[in-house]
C-alpha cells in the first residue's frame, strides 16, 4: 500500500527544519497514540541524536490506555527523550508540557536567555488543535502577542519558553507498508485512494489477534472465525450485509469494520507495539536489501547481454 506524498514537500520541509533547528532547543513531536511509530516523522531519527525531544502521544483518549503506558515506557527509556501522553482538547497540556521542557533544559534560563521548543509532526495529529489550546492560555497571559501567523508562527508558553510551529508539512513513515496500512485504518491519514476491502482485511487480522473478545462482544460471533476473510463474512452476515441472491456484500462489511474502528464503536486500540514495529524494522530491512540485490543483478545482466550482442 502506497501513500502518496510528494518529493517536493519533503524537500521543502527538510531545508525550512534545517534553517531553524540551530536556534531549538528542545523538539515536541507530535504523534497519534494509536500508532506512535508509524505516525512519526522518519526525520526525527537525525533530529533525536542533535536536540532533546518530547514525544506526545496525542488522541490518546482514542488509544488502548495500558498499550499507551507501554510506549511512554519504550520512549522514556531512551536517551534525551521524554513522553507525554495527551488529549489535546484537555487545556491541562501546557503546564505538563512546560514541565518536561524545563526538564531537558535545565539551566538555559537561569542564564537569562530564552528557551525554544519547536512543535512538530505529521498531518492530522492534533498539533493545530495544541497550538491553540496553547496559544488560547498564551493569548490571556501576555496579551498582544502575534499569535496566529501562518510564516513560522511563534508563542510564548511561559516566561523564557518559546514555541515555534512546525515549518513545513511532515510526512509520515513510508518505507514500511504495514504503517502505511495502519495510518489508513486509523483514519491517521485521510485518503479516499485506500481500498476499503484491503485494509479491513489488514484491519481484521490484527484485531483477531489482539482484541478477539472485542469482536465477539460486538458481533456476537462465538465461536470467531480465523481468519479475516471468514471474519468480515460472518461480521457482514450478521449486520446484514448481504446481497440479493444471499451473499454477503464484502465491500459493506469491509466499511462496517473500518467505521466502527474509527468512530470508536469497537472501543480505544492501538495498532501497535515496540515490540511489534521492531520486527517489521528488521523484516522490511532485509526485504529492501533483496530488492537491491536483484535490482544490482538486473542491471548486471542487462550489461553483460549488451556485451555479447556487441561481440
Ligand atoms: N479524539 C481526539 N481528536 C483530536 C485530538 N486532538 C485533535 N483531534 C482531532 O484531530 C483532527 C486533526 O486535528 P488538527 O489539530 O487539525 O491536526 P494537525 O496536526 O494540525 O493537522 P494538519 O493541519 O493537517 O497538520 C481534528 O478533527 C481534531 O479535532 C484528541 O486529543 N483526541
Amino acid at each position: 500500500m502506497a501513500i502518496n506524498w510528494f518529493p517536493g514537500h519533503m524537500h521543502k520541509a527538510q531545508k525550512e527544519i534545517k534553517e531553524i533547528i540551530h536556534q531549538i532547543d528542545v523538539v515536541i513531536e507530535v504523534c497519534d497514540a494509536r500508532l506512535p511509530f508509524s505516525s512519526e516523522n522518519p526525520m526525527i531519527t537525525s533530529i533525536r541524536g542533535e536536540k532533546p525531544l518530547i514525544k506526545i502521544l496525542n488522541k490518546a483518549d482514542l488509544a488502548d490506555p495500558e498499550l499507551t503506558q507501554v510506549w511512554l515506557d519504550y520512549f522514556q527509556s531512551q536517551h534525551n527523550v521524554r513522553a507525554l501522553a495527551l488529549t489535546t482538547e484537555e487545556p491541562s497540556g501546557a503546564k505538563q508540557i512546560a514541565g518536561l521542557i524545563r526538564k531537558l533544559v535545565p539551566n538555559k534560563d537561569e542564564t537569562g536567555k530564552q528557551i525554544n521548543a519547536m512543535i512538530m509532526g505529521i498531518p492530522n495529529v492534533g498539533k493545530s488543535t495544541l497550538l491553540n489550546t496553547l496559544v488560547g492560555k498564551v493569548k490571556a497571559k501576555v496579551g498582544n502577542e502575534p499569535a496566529v501567523t501562518k510564516a513560522q508562527q511563534r508563542i510564548r508558553l511561559e516566561d523564557g519558553l518559546y514555541l515555534f510551529d512546525t515549518p513545513g508539512m511532515l510526512w509520515p513513515k513510508i518505507a514500511n507498508e504495514n504503517s502505511g496500512y495502519r495510518l489508513a485504518v486509523s483514519g491517521a491519514v485521510k485518503d479516499t485512494a485506500f481500498d476499503h476491502d484491503e485494509i479491513a482485511c489488514f484491519a481484521a487480522e490484527y484485531l483477531l489477534e489482539a482484541y478477539p473478545q472485542r469482536l465477539i462482544d460486538r458481533y456476537q460471533l462465538d465461536p470467531l472465525p480465523q481468519q479475516e476473510v471468514e471474519f468480515l463474512e460472518e461480521m457482514g452476515r450478521k449486520r446484514g450485509a448481504v446481497r440479493a441472491g444471499g451473499h454477503v456484500d464484502f465491500h459493506k462489511a469491509s466499511q462496517i469494520l473500518v467505521n466502527e474502528i474509527r468512530d470508536k464503536t469497537l472501543g480505544p486500540i492501538t495498532f501497535e507495539t515496540p515490540q511489534m514495529v521492531e520486527k517489521e524494522q528488521v523484516y522490511f530491512a532485509e526485504l529492501q536489501q533483496q530488492r537491491e540485490a536483484e535490482r544490482e543483478a538486473r542491471k548486471a545482466a542487462r550489461g553483460r547481454g549488451r556485451k555479447n550482442k556487441r561481440k
